[in-house]
């Protein structure tokens, strides 16, 4: 049994970018955000990262998935290790491989029972999976720790959470509601595409990892054809919530084939916040300001295209004084004590779940 009141507990997230693992601790009752504690990154290398590579889109006993394992678990091991004196309990996300709410189900690899024997903790992952038994999209996750963010910050007004990973997600909250799954707390849906369309071309074409500070996209043209088809996408007027697979847009990525390097990339900059723009059409009320989270954040050619389409501030979270290369392993760390405590993870309004459930496995350490 978890120590009743507040905890310390230790998060890891592993992105859809494939860069490597985030691990944030945080201290809280499984409601309020109580503190926050250290943080630690792990880089994949080359080799981890091009097994990852290799294995997206599979699922159980696909090629490759084992050794995709392996290196996800090593990584955390590691990584987790170095950050887990003082935590009472982990929560270990894995790294999504596919993602397929309405017919295969979710595929995180990597798995909690091993970290709990290297961590001597109790590990709560598989976080997805009940979610999408339950008809729900298993994804996003965050919206219950972006609503717990919201009352951190002492907001008053409804305002939006964007995640600009690999894929992006909103969440928009109003911070007047008592608990996240009550009724117009929250509405979370991912909004399309955002850095991993972007990593893959200048990896593919330059050998780079991702479009630093934007510089590529700076120096090119949006080709305004390709992103008013893309727009047109049925996804858009699927009414939220709604999640997506890492490589959702095939469409995007081949409609760019023939840019020049530069506007490939001004263009693929621009179809992730033009997806985004389109998400927000599907607030309840407007939002007062849109904080920003996820690597997305840093690119300085991304946030100058969510601002001209949208008329309220577009800000990093660090505004608000959050830590948005941390946010998600943070949020881990929160779901992980609201599973340990039975406490609901996901709702009908941020994932479309039958009704609000806490998913993810418990794994105890033998010792
Ligand atoms: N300085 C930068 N300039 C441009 N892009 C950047 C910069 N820093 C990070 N990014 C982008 O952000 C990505 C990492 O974002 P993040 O860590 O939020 O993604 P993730 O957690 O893997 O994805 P997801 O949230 O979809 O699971 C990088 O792969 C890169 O594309
Ligand atoms: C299935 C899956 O892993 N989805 C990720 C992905 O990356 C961003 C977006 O798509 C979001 O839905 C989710 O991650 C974050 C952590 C979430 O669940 O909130």
């Amino acid at each position: 049994m978890l120590k009743p009141g507040s905890v310390w507990a230790l998060g890891a997230m592993s992105g859809t970018s494939l860069d490597g693992v985030d691990a944030a601790l945080l201290k809280t009752d499984g409601h309020a955000i109580l503190d926050f504690g250290g943080t630690g990154y792990r880089a994949y290398d080359e080799t981890e990262r091009a097994v990852l590579h290799a294995a997206r889109g599979r699922w159980p006993g696909g090629e490759g998935v084992d050794e995709a394992a392996e290196v996800v678990e090593t990584a955390h091991a590691a990584l987790m290790s170095s950050l887990s004196d003082g935590a009472d309990l982990a929560g270990f996300h894995g790294q999504t491989l596919a993602h397929d709410p309405g017919g295969r189900g979710t595929h995180q690899a990597g798995s909690g029972t091993i970290l709990a024997e290297v961590l001597g903790i109790p590990v709560v992952w598989d976080f997805r999976s009940a979610d999408v038994r339950l008809g729900g999209q298993g994804a996003p996750l965050a919206p219950f720790f972006h609503f717990a963010c919201a009352k951190w910050i002492g907001a008053k007004e409804p305002l939006a959470f964007l995640n600009m990973g690999g894929v992006g997600n909103l969440t928009w909250v109003d911070p007047g509601q008592p608990a996240p799954d009550a009724a117009g707390a929250c509405l979370a849906f991912d909004t399309g595409p955002a850095n991993a369309p972007i990593n893959d071309l200048v990896r593919e074409r330059l050998g780079q990892g991702c479009d630093e500070g934007g510089a590529l996209a700076a120096e090119g043209e949006v080709a305004e054809k390709v992103i008013k088809k893309f727009l047109k996408h049925p996804y858009f007027f699927r009414i939220p919530p709604k999640s997506l697979d890492r490589d959702g847009f095939p469409d995007l990525t081949k409609a760019v084939r023939k840019l020049s390097d530069a506007d490939a990339a001004a263009t693929l900059t621009a179809a992730a916040a033009g997806a985004v723009a389109r998400g927000a059409e599907h607030f309840p009320a407007p939002a007062a300001r849109v904080l920003v989270t996820g690597g997305g954040r840093r690119n300085p050619v991304m946030m100058a295209m969510l601002s001209e389409l949208f008329d309220c501030p577009i800000e990093p979270v660090e505004a608000v004084g959050l830590d948005g290369d941390m946010l998600e392993a943070q949020a881990f760390a929160y779901l992980a004590v609201r599973v340990a405590r039975g406490l609901p993870t996901t709702c009908p309004t941020t994932t479309g779940v039958s009704a609000a459930i806490g998913g993810g496995q418990i794994s105890w350490p033998r010792r």
